[in-house]
């Protein structure tokens, strides 16, 4: 499959440990140099669990070097020590902060960029689900990744003698229509679609070079959706425990490598800006949003 992004091969990444013998190790490095990514560098929130880990896997699968950002230092240091095995240590930083903090998430982005040369994949990944500290879960699902745009477009923008690229949000279904269930994250996630839209026309009329994309999955394998379920972050709407399993019943759970794949065509596909990738167990769709008037 030949990809525009880069065009390079999109490839199956070929496994190489480092017992095997020199020419299996230098076609692994062939390989790696036809990847989609090859050369690019991204930088992930959240990245030491859940879907943040699996665009961080896949986005090392295709080439790209990758800062992983996660507030989960143990959770970080078990996933890079994983990484290192699999793709060598040179294909990841990882930094332990929280979306939370300005200064935090600035240095993150600095470090990044003085290890890797530049930055040209970000994903503003990092998210709860907290109806009871709502405060909290603004803080992180849309304060985050206002934070974590602004930060990447001032390293991004072709104005800023950036390299231009690609930023992709991650909202949800819950982004889209009301999850009654959990209504301050649907506020946050809604939040995250209507600023990304605004960004990315920003982008395009003042030619920062940088496409600004939201991905918007339905229920995903991971451990966020005990959060459905647990007092603790249910609050006032632990009463409609039962309304969310059902939900969740009825629209299925998604492997967090079928959201990583469709992750990767908002990585990918130069066409898409300010669009909104909609993954659900019957497959993926672009959402068309309601046109006003002029
Ligand atoms: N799992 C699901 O059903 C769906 C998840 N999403 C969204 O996907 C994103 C990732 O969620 P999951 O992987 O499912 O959750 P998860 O709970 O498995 O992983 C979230 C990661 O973010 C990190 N994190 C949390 N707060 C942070 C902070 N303040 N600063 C830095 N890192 C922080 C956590 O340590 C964790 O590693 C979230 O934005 C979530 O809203 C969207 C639709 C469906
Ligand atoms: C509390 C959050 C738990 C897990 C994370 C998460 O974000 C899960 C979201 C999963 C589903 C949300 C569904 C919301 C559905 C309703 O708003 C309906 O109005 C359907 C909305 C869009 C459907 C798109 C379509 O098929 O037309």
């Amino acid at each position: 499959m030949i990809c525009t992004y880069s065009r390079c091969l999109l490839i199956p990444f070929v496994k190489c440990s480092s017992s095997v013998s020199g020419p299996v190790r230098l076609l692994s490095y062939l390989t790696t140099l036809m990847m989609a990514l090859h050369g690019k560098v991204a930088l992930v929130t959240g990245a030491a669990q859940g879907l943040g880990k699996g665009f961080s896997e896949i986005l090392l699968q295709n080439g790209a070097k990758v800062a992983l950002l996660d507030v989960n230092e143990k959770g970080g240091k078990v996933l890079k020590a994983a990484f290192d095995k699999e793709y060598g240590p040179d294909r990841t930083l990882l930094l332990t902060c929280t979306v939370e903090s300005e200064e935090q998430l600035k240095d993150a982005f600095q470090k990044t960029v003085d290890t890797f040369g530049g930055l040209d994949i970000v994903c503003n990944n990092a998210g709860i689900v907290n109806e009871n500290n709502w405060e909290k879960c603004v803080s992180i699902n849309l304060n985050g990744v206002v934070r974590g745009t602004y930060l990447a477009l001032q390293h991004m923008k072709k104005e800023n003698g950036g390299r231009g690229g690609v930023i992709v949000n991650v909202s949800s279904l819950a982004g889209l229509g009301p999850l009654l269930t959990a209504p301050i994250y649907t506020a946050t996630k809604h939040g995250v679609v209507g600023f990304s839209r605004a960004m990315a026309d920003a982008s395009s009329v003042c030619d920062y070079g940088v496409r600004i994309n939201m991905l918007c999955p339905s229920f995903a394998d991971t451990s966020l959706l005990t959060c459905l379920t647990s007092d603790e972050t249910a609050g006032q709407f632990i009463s409609l425990r039962g309304v969310a399993e059902k939900m969740k019943d009825q629209f299925g759970v998604l492997e967090v490598s079928v959201v990583a794949e469709n992750f990767l065509k908002l990585v990918t596909d130069e066409s898409r800006n300010g669009e909104a990738l909609m993954v659900q167990m019957q497959g993926a769709s672009y959402v068309t949003f309601p046109k006003m008037s002029a």
